[in-house]
C-alpha cells in the first residue's frame, strides 16, 4: 500500500516525519532547472528523443477573458522512458497532455513526435484518463472495448484476437473477456482501460491521473502494473499524477511544474533501483530523499516560487 500518500490538492498536508532533521543526502540530486542556467527541462540528443515538446505555451481565449494555462515548457521524453510528471492544481497538466496528444493546438511552440510535428492525434499515440467510466462503453463486452480502436484502425481480425488476448493477460483480465464494465470494479475498469490503450501498441503512453478513482491497494496494484507492462513492451510513458509518492515510485524522472502561468520548475532523475518494489522501494532511504525534495519543491511552486521569476517581474 502506498504509504503517505500526498495528495497536493490538500492545502494542511505535512510530510510524516517533516519535523524530524533530515539525513544528510547521500548523493547530489541530478536535477534541470532554469536556476541552473539552462532550460528548465531536460533535453535529449536527436537519436535518444522520441518526443520533443518545445516553448510550449497555451493560452484559452474565454467570454471572461484570455487564461493563460501554460508559459513556456521544454522537455524531451526519450525513447522507452516513464517519466511522471506532477504540479500544483490548474498548473496546466491536463492542458499540456491535450496539446501532446494533438486534441488541442498550442498558443506558440511545438510537440514533436518522432521527428513529426504533431498536428492531430497521432496514430501511435494512446491516452489513458481518470474517468474509467465514461472512457468504456458501457454495452459493449471487456473484450469488445479492448478490441475497438483496433477496428477503428483497420488491423485484421486475427490479429486484433491476438492483441485483444495479449493485452487482457498482461493486465491480469484474460478471464473476464465476456464481462460488461459495469460488472467490473474501479480497479478491474481501469485495467480495461489500460489494456485497451496497450493493445492499439502506441509508441507513446499518456497517462492523465490514471488512479485518481481507485483505493490505495489497487492503487499499489496498478502501479507496479504500469511498470511491468512499460518495461515489457518498451512505451514510452508520460504519467501526470497527484501523488508525490507515486511519482518518485513510478518515475524514471519527476518533472515538476510551477503554478500557473506554467513554466517546468524542475526536472529530477529519479535514480532509484530499476526494479521497484511497493515495501523495499519505499523504505529505501533514496526513496525518502527524493519524496522530500519534490515535495519542497510543489510547497515552492504553490507559494508562488517561480524559476523564471525575474522574467515575470520585469
Ligand atoms: N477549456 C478550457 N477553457 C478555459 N480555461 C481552461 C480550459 N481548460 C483548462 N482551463 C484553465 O487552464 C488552467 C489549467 O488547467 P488544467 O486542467 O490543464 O490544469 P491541471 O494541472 O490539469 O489541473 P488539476 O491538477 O486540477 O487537474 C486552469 O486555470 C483552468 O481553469
Amino acid at each position: 500500500m502506498p504509504a503517505n500518500n500526498e495528495n497536493l490538492n490538500n492545502e494542511n498536508l505535512n510530510v510524516p516525519g517533516d519535523h524530524i532533521q533530515q539525513p544528510a543526502r547521500s548523493r547530489a540530486l541530478q536535477t534541470t532547472s532554469t536556476e541552473a542556467g539552462g532550460p528548465a527541462g531536460r533535453t535529449l540528443p536527436d537519436d535518444e528523443t522520441l518526443l520533443r515538446v518545445r516553448g510550449l505555451k497555451k493560452v484559452y481565449h474565454t467570454d471572461g477573458g484570455d487564461i493563460e494555462a501554460v508559459r513556456n515548457l521544454t522537455f524531451d521524453l526519450g525513447r522507452n522512458e516513464l517519466v511522471c510528471l506532477v504540479g500544483p492544481s490548474g498548473s496546466g497538466k491536463t492542458t499540456l497532455l491535450k496539446c501532446i496528444a494533438g486534441l488541442l493546438a498550442p498558443t506558440e511552440g511545438e510537440v514533436v513526435l518522432a521527428g513529426k510535428k504533431i498536428t492531430a492525434p497521432p496514430k501511435k499515440m494512446a491516452v489513458v484518463f481518470q474517468e474509467y467510466g465514461r472512457s468504456l462503453f458501457p454495452w459493449l463486452r471487456v473484450a469488445d472495448n479492448v478490441e475497438l480502436p483496433l477496428k477503428n484502425a483497420g488491423v485484421p481480425k486475427a490479429e486484433r484476437t491476438r492483441l485483444v488476448n495479449e493485452a487482457l493477460e498482461a493486465v491480469g483480465l484474460a478471464h473476464v473477456p465476456k464481462s460488461y464494465p459495469w460488472q467490473l470494479s474501479g480497479g478491474m475498469q481501469q485495467r480495461v482501460a489500460i489494456a485497451r490503450a496497450v493493445a492499439y501498441q502506441p509508441e507513446v503512453l499518456l497517462m492523465d491521473e490514471p488512479f485518481a478513482a481507485v483505493d490505495a491497494q489497487t492503487r499499489a496494484d496498478l502501479e507496479d502494473l504500469v511498470r511491468r507492462i512499460w518495461k515489457q513492451l518498451g512505451m514510452t510513458v508520460l504519467f501526470v499524477t497527484h501523488d508525490i509518492d507515486e511519482s518518485v515510485y513510478l518515475g524514471q524522472r519527476v518533472i515538476i511544474l510551477s503554478s500557473s502561468p506554467t513554466v517546468v520548475q524542475e526536472d529530477l532523475v529519479i535514480d532509484l533501483p530499476a526494479e521497484r518494489d511497493q515495501l523495499e522501494t519505499r523504505a529505501d532511504p533514496r526513496f525518502t530523499e527524493l519524496r522530500h525534495h519534490v515535495y519542497e519543491q510543489i510547497q515552492l511552486a504553490k507559494k508562488g516560487h517561480r524559476p523564471d521569476a525575474e522574467k515575470v517581474n520585469r
